[in-house]
C-alpha cells in the first residue's frame, strides 16, 4: 500500500479537493485518544508503505520559546521533526512532573522519520521543527509559556505524538506536515487564521504531490 495520508479536523481533510486527484485521506478525529484508536485501528488491517499526518497547528511566540529556537509566524509551513507529550503527567506545587519522571510512561520525543521528512522539507522549501502534543491546547499565556519551557518545542498541536507513537509501534515511517494557524497564549493575541492556513496546505499537498513526494 502506498502512503497514507491522514487528518485529524475535518476542515483539514476538505481541502483534499477533485484537483488534488485521487488522493485519499484518513480522519482520524481530534486529540490523541481519536487518534490513536482510528489509525491503531487502520493499521492493523493495512500496512501502508509511510503515513504522512497533516493539518494545521499552534505555534509559540518567541517569548516563550527557549533560547536559540526560532519562532514561526501564522501561514507559516513546517515539518514537525519531533513530538514530546507535553501535558501528561502531574502538576505539583513545586512544578510540573511528566510521565517519564514519574517512571509511568514516556514523553518523548518521538521522531518522525528522517529521511521522509527530509524529502518533504526540500521539496516545500520550509523548516524542520520540534513539536509539543497536548490534550489542552495552550490558550493562555501561562501555560504557552508552560509547555514550551519544558517541551522545547515550536509548534503545538493536539495529535502529532500519538501518531508518531502508534506508527513507531506499526513499524510505519512517520512525518508530519502542519501550516501554523495562530501563535498559541491568550486568544485574543493569537491572530487566528485558520482559512488561511488550510489554502496554505491545500497547495503544499498539491505540490508535494506534483514533486511524486506523496
Ligand atoms: O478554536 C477554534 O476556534 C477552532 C475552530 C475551528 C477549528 C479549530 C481547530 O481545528 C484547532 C484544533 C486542531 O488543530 C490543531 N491546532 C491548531 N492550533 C492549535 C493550538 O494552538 N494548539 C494545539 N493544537 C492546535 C490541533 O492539532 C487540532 O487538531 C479551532
Amino acid at each position: 500500500m502506498p502512503t497514507l495520508l491522514a487528518y485529524a479536523a475535518p476542515r483539514e481533510g476538505a481541502v483534499l479537493d477533485r484537483e488534488l486527484g485521487d488522493l485519499d485521506a484518513l480522519e482520524l478525529g481530534v486529540g490523541k485518544v481519536a487518534a490513536a484508536m482510528k489509525l491503531s485501528a487502520a493499521l492493523a488491517r493495512d500496512r501502508p508503505d509511510a503515513l504522512v499526518l497533516f493539518g494545521v497547528c499552534g505555534a509559540y511566540p518567541a517569548r516563550h520559546l527557549r533560547r536559540g529556537l526560532r519562532a514561526l509566524g501564522v501561514l507559516d509551513l513546517c515539518v514537525v521533526a519531533s513530538e514530546v507529550m507535553a501535558d501528561e503527567g502531574v502538576a505539583t506545587p513545586e512544578g510540573f512532573l511528566d510521565l517519564a519522571g514519574l517512571g509511568l510512561g514516556e514523553r518523548g520525543p518521538i521522531h518522525a522519520d528522517r529521511e521522509l521528512s527530509e524529502r518533504i522539507a526540500a521539496a516545500l522549501g520550509c523548516p524542520q521543527a520540534p513539536g509539543a502534543t497536548v490534550s489542552t491546547g495552550a490558550g493562555t499565556d501561562a501555560l504557552s509559556e508552560a509547555y514550551a519551557a519544558r517541551s522545547g518545542a515550536v509548534v503545538e498541536t493536539m495529535e502529532g505524538g500519538a501518531v508518531a507513537t502508534v506508527c513507531r509501534r506499526f513499524g510505519v515511517p512517520f512525518a508530519q506536515l502542519r501550516v501554523v494557524s495562530n501563535r498559541t497564549g491568550d486568544r485574543s493575541e493569537g491572530g487566528w487564521d485558520l482559512d488561511g492556513a488550510l489554502v496554505e496546505l491545500r497547495q503544499a499537498l498539491a505540490r508535494l504531490r506534483s514533486e511524486g513526494v506523496i
